[in-house]
């Protein structure tokens, strides 16, 4: 520290402090708040030009007064003279500055010489510290105990092992004569203790013999807090039995009994790496993994118990215990009870069940689990979640869902490495320990909405997961030796295909899902849907009756979806409603009773009062409800309110310049209408309602086709011009304006929209239509057929205008939906808009032109 050789000045500036005590060597913060502190370090810190400005004396255990005014009090004779490293002033809550000062040696007053502004003493030095000499009988002997304990406590302490190792480095190159008075200032030591045993103890040997015992309580609290942490039932004798140890070491300069102390408590320790380390061995765990565990222990049992790895440690060896590397569940593979099971839970969905019987039909056959993943892909709330639920039931397996929408960080499928603090392993590991057996239904939810982040892509780390020649040894980066995922089945579900990346696709057998026609919602809420509101809400068919009429009036006037998730909220509505009248009828029965019967008890005497309240008790009793009670549309405009959805589709088509088309998002088919309007203007095109690039070009192909042919249509701009852009501005609107819309399949409906403007006749209402169309007007197949259709149904339109080419796509579409559909299929769009018109849309042809002229 060099403090051998350093002179501070004779005559110091007094700092007064009230709070803590300033050892050499250490470094404090000091608030300076009182104005005789606060013009010192204005005058001498601040002002200050050189480092002996900077040296000041800090005097403990004294109060400075608030006003210079008032005379000072007594102060300790003993100081430390400091150096003031750090000044930061602040003017909050009241002016004051924070000094920052490192201790340099201590001195001794000998004489005041002034006290104001600030106060100044003439200062003898006293830290000599050149009397030392290593080698040297007792003094040695001192250090050298000193510096053993002082080596002790510190790999005690709580801290990280870099940290700890630091801290040594500091032990081992400092002079050992600054050592009481560093160790003073790290150890946990009253402000007098401090004072009197080591700031006034002037003589080397002195302080030696007094910070030893200090350091020993120390080493002593601190086993003493890591065996209570530990919180064993037998933990109040321990702590008795080091009682009286500890009373020994209280004799300043004694040896201690260390060792005995030591071995005790290492003892208690290792107990519960014992019990930890006979659960691994008893354990099922490969032979890999068994030996990255037993040297885990062997490095458990080295160290402290307050480091934080060794949590960490003991954490990852639990979780190692407890995963089920050869648990399993046996599987009950019977082909009829797996049907009958499909079919009881789900009605409908004929296509997904018979895939997934195959697929058990196979793994009947041939017990090898390298099967495909199945993926379902479908709008939200078609049952996909549940099928997959199902699918453990028949095999008797237990059933985990992963829900992967919004995750975005592989270290979520894959676990963090060890290192971090606060690691965990990933979810797939993290459900095996839940299940506890290696062998269950993974339900991978939402698989199109992984996300991408600068912590990885978590579809990648889901590739080797999902992979059956890789996921025999799959590696979480938590664990760090390969887990078995090969009897694991894993079943994915998405809403659309087009956000999950491309590699992921090709490792997965799709199943598309398709929404619900009507009565096939009407089928589902009555065999499931509402017996499973009932029952959630205690009623029973006795209490409320929900006919098909009020189910087919939720279905299409209070929702709009291609699955039965919001049918369902709607049931518990009025389930819900039901259930406080019949809880109120209930309440009025019991309240109408005990009434009776108190009024009998009271007045015996009365007895015919009493019957006649009793007749109005029943009468008031068959007043609400009468049950069951039958839901009708009143009831469920009571219940639900007005309805949300009407049909609209006859109002708004009302006038030339709309059509209807048909939309595919992932949350199934949509209708979409198509507005145009035309005024005086330049020829400018304007498009609303968010459009993508390609249904802005759809929309110039349509224009473009509809100039072109304008006198074989006989379309005219509002002068009577087959010019239609002459003087003519046209504006295009997309309603729903918020949603963006983008893609080819609205051209045939743009077409349509625009025919109907410039030929001013009206658009049949009950027809919707999709199509790609081309320059010369033929009309391209497009996607999602079915949902269109289901959409087209739910609307209740009564015709569907498709391309020719998705004639096979009908095959799809229930029986009962196509005989109540009329389908038109449309090669080019002379088809399209002979069947969107009432009559056809006549086209003039070279023969009536002739006849025109004739
Ligand atoms: N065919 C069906 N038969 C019986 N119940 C069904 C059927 N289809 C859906 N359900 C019921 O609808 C509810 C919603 O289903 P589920 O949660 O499985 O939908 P999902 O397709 O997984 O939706 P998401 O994509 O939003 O996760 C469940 O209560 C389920 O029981």
């Amino acid at each position: 520290m060099g403090s051998t050789t350093m002179q501070i000045p004779n005559r110091l500036p007094l700092l007064l402090t009230n709070e803590g005590v300033l050892l050499p060597g250490a470094s404090m913060r000091i608030s300076v708040e009182t104005s005789r502190n606060i013009q010192l370090v204005k005058s001498r810190v601040l002002r200050g030009t050189s480092v002996k400005s900077t040296i000041i004396g800090v005097i403990p255990n004294t109060r400075d007064p608030d006003s210079d005014t008032e005379e000072l009090p007594h102060l300790h004779r003993i100081g430390t003279a400091g150096i003031a490293v750090q000044v930061v002033g602040s003017n909050w809550p009241k002016p004051h500055y924070t000094l920052l000062i490192t201790g340099l040696c201590r001195f001794h007053i000998v004489e005041l010489l002034k006290e104001k502004p600030f106060a100044v003493a003439e200062v003898e030095q006293l830290d000599r510290l050149e009397q030392y000499t290593e080698g040297i009988g007792e003094l040695s002997d001192l250090s050298q105990q000193f510096y053993k304990y002082a080596i002790q406590l510190v790999e005690m302490l709580d801290m990280s092992v870099p940290v700890v190792a630091k801290l040594r480095n500091l032990l081992d190159s400092l002079p050992k004569e600054t050592l009481p008075d560093i160790l003073a200032s790290i150890i946990r030591t009253s402000t007098n203790e401090k004072l009197q045993q080591i700031l006034d103890a002037v003589s080397l040997e002195e302080r030696f013999k007094k910070t030893i015992p200090l350091l020993v309580r120390q080493i002593e609290g601190l086993k003493l807090l890591q065996k209570t942490r530990k919180s064993k039932p037998n933990d109040e004798k321990r702590v008795v039995a080091i009682r009286p140890i500890r009373r020994n070491n209280q004799v300043p300069g004694r040896p201690l009994h260390l060792d005995a102390v030591e071995e005790e408590d290492d003892d208690e320790d290792s107990d519960d790496i014992v019990m930890l380390e006979k659960k691994i061995k008893n354990s099922n765990i490969p032979e890999q993994a068994m030996k990255v565990c037993m040297k885990e222990v062997k490095r458990l049992k080295k160290m402290p118990q307050s480091m934080p790895e060794f949590a960490l440690t003991r954490n990852y060896l639990e979780l190692m215990v407890e995963l089920p590397w050869n648990k399993s569940t046996t599987d009950r593979l019977d082909l009829r009870a797996a049907r009958h099971l499909l079919d009881s839970d789900h009605y409908a969905m004929q296509k997904l069940k018979q895939r997934v019987l195959e697929y058990l039909a196979v793994r009947q056959l041939k017990n090898n689990l390298k099967g495909p993943i199945l993926c379902f892909v479908g709008p939200p709330g078609v049952g996909k979640t549940s099928v997959g639920r199902s699918i453990a039931k028949t095999l008797g397996r237990e059933f985990y869902r992963i829900a992967l929408g919004g995750v975005c960080d592989q270290s979520d499928i894959r676990g963090h490495r060890r290192t971090y603090v606060g690691s965990m392993p990933g979810r797939i590991i993290n459900g095996l320990r839940t299940v506890g057996v290696n062998n269950p239904v993974f339900l991978l939810d939402e698989v199109d909405k992984l996300g991408k982040s600068l912590q990885g892509d978590p579809a990648a780390a889901l590739l080797e997961v999902l992979d059956p020649e890789q996921n025999h040894s799959f590696t979480d980066h938590y664990l760090n030796v390969s887990f078995d995922l090969s009897q694991v089945l894993f079943i994915a579900t998405a809403n659309t295909t087009a956000t999950i990346p491309p590699a992921l696709l090709d490792r997965m057998e799709l199943i598309q899902v398709p929404g619900y026609i009507q009565e096939e919602k009407i089928e589902i809420a009555h065999r499931h849907l509402i017996p499973k509101q009932l029952e959630l809400h205690g009623l029973t068919p006795r209490q409320i009756q929900i006919p098909k009429e009020a189910t087919e009036d939720i279905i299409s006037r209070y929702t709009r979806e291609a699955g039965v998730r919001s049918l369902e909220r709607k049931i518990g509505a009025v389930c819900r409603a039901v259930a406080v009248k019949v809880a109120e009828s209930q309440h009025k029965a019991t309240n109408s009773t005990r009434t009776h019967v108190t009024e009998k008890e009271g007045k015996e005497v009365v007895h015919e009062v009493t019957k006649s309240e009793s007749i109005t008790d029943t009468t008031d009793l068959a007043l609400p409800p009468e049950m069951p009670i039958v839901i009708d549309r009143h009831a469920l405009k009571d219940i639900l309110g007005a309805p949300i959805y009407e049909m609209e589709v006859s109002q708004r088509l009302s006038q030339p310049g709309v059509a209807i088309g048909l939309a595919w998002t992932p949350l199934g088919g949509e209708i979409m209408f198509v507005e145009a309007s035309r005024m005086e203007g330049e020829g400018q095109l304007t498009l609303t309602g968010q459009l993508g690039d390609v249904m802005k070009e759809s929309a110039h192909l349509a224009i473009s086709w509809l100039r072109s042919n304008a006198k074989k249509y006989h379309l005219t701009n509002a002068a009577g011009s087959f010019d239609l852009l002459d003087n003519t501005d046209i504006h295009l609107h997309f309603p729903a304006g918020a949603v963006t819309k983008d893609g080819p399949s609205a051209g045939v409906t743009i077409v349509t929209c625009l025919a109907s403007l410039f030929s001013g006749h009206l658009v049949r209402s009950d027809v919707a239509m999709t199509g790609e169309i081309t320059l010369r007007g033929l009309v391209l197949p497009v996607g999602g057929i079915k949902d269109k259709v289901l959409a087209a149904h739910r609307a209740g339109l009564k015709r569907v205008i498709l391309p020719k080419r998705n004639e096979k796509d009908l095959d799809e579409i229930p029986a009962n939906m196509r005989e109540d559909l009329d389908f038109v299929t449309a090669f080019c769009l002379d088809d399209v808009l002979n069947a969107a018109f009432d009559g056809g849309f006549p086209a003039e042809s070279r023969h009536s032109i002739l006849n025109s002229k004739l």
